[in-house]
C-alpha cells in the first residue's frame, strides 16, 4: 500500500527549501549507489550546509504530519536529501537498501518517501512508478506533497524529457517492521478514528484494547 499526502510542506517552507537549494552544490547521484547503473540524478552534497538546513525543515514537516505518522509509525526518519532530475536523468527499477548509514546506528529503511518540491507542470516525464502487483502506478505529486511506500517495493523514476524534477527523498525506520502488520494497524486505527465515537462504549473500549495491544505486540 502506498499513500499520497498533500500539503506536508507549507508554501513558506517550499520557498525556503528552494532558496537553500539555489545556492547549494549538487553532485552526481551515483556516489550513493554506484552499483545501480540506471541511477542518474543529482543530489545535494552531504558536506554542504544546505543539506543540513534543508533536511531540518523537511524532517520537521514530516514529523508534524499526522497522516504521515499514522501511516508510517515512525521511530526514526533519515535526513531528506534534495535531488534534481534534469533532461535524460532517471533512476531505474530498484527496491531500497535495507539499512542506511546513520548515527548512532544504521537506519533500517521500512518506508520510503518522496517529497515533491516542484509541480508536475514544470517537467515532462519523471514520474515515480511503483510496481505493486501486476499494475505499475505512476505518480507525479504537486509541490509540497509526499508519497510514502514500503521500501521493499520495486520502484523507478522515469526519464525526465524536459524541465527539471526537484524532490527530496528519505527513509523511515518504523516501529512496525512488517509491512502487512503496519498496514493492518493503520487501517484499524483509521476505522477506529472514523467510527469509534458512533460505537457502543463497551465495544469501543474493546476495540481500543485490540488496537493498543497489537501496536505493543508488533513493535520492535
Ligand atoms: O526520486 C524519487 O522519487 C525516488 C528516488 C529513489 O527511488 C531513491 O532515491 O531511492
Ligand atoms: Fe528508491
Amino acid at each position: 500500500m502506498f499513500l499520497e499526502i498533500p500539503d506536508v510542506l507549507s508554501p513558506e517552507e517550499i520557498a525556503r527549501v528552494k532558496k537553500i537549494a539555489a545556492g547549494a552544490t549538487f553532485l552526481d547521484g551515483r556516489i550513493s549507489n554506484p552499483h545501480n547503473q540506471t541511477k542518474n540524478n543529482l543530489q545535494v552534497d552531504h558536506n554542504d550546509p544546505a543539506f543540513r538546513d534543508s533536511s531540518q525543515i523537511l524532517v520537521q514537516a514530516l514529523w508534524r504530519s499526522e497522516t504521515f505518522r499514522n501511516f508510517t509509525f515512525p521511530r526514526r526518519i533519515g535526513p531528506p536529501l534534495l535531488c534534481r532530475y534534469q533532461p535524460g536523468m532517471r533512476y531505474g527499477r530498484h527496491p531500497d537498501a535495507a539499512f542506511l548509514p546513520m548515527r548512532p546506528e544504521p537506519l533500517r529503511s521500512d518506508v520510503s518517501a518522496t517529497i515533491f518540491l516542484n509541480d508536475p507542470g514544470e517537467y515532462e516525464g519523471g514520474a515515480l512508478v511503483i510496481h505493486l502487483g501486476s499494475k505499475p502506478i505512476s505518480i507525479k505529486g504537486p509541490s509540497g506533497s509526499a508519497i510514502v511506500y514500503p521500501s521493499t517495493t520495486i520502484h523507478e523514476v522515469e526519464p525526465v524529457t524536459s524541465g527539471e524534477r526537484f524532490v527530496a527523498i528519505t527513509f523511515i525506520e518504523s516501529q512496525i517492521v512488517d509491512e502487512r502488520r503496519r498496514e493492518l494497524l493503520y487501517t484499524l486505527n483509521e476505522v477506529a478514528a472514523l467510527e469509534g465515537l458512533n460505537m457502543d462504549w463497551e465495544n469501543r473500549v474493546r476495540l481500543e484494547h485490540v488496537r493498543h495491544s497489537l501496536h505493543r505486540m508488533w513493535s520492535t
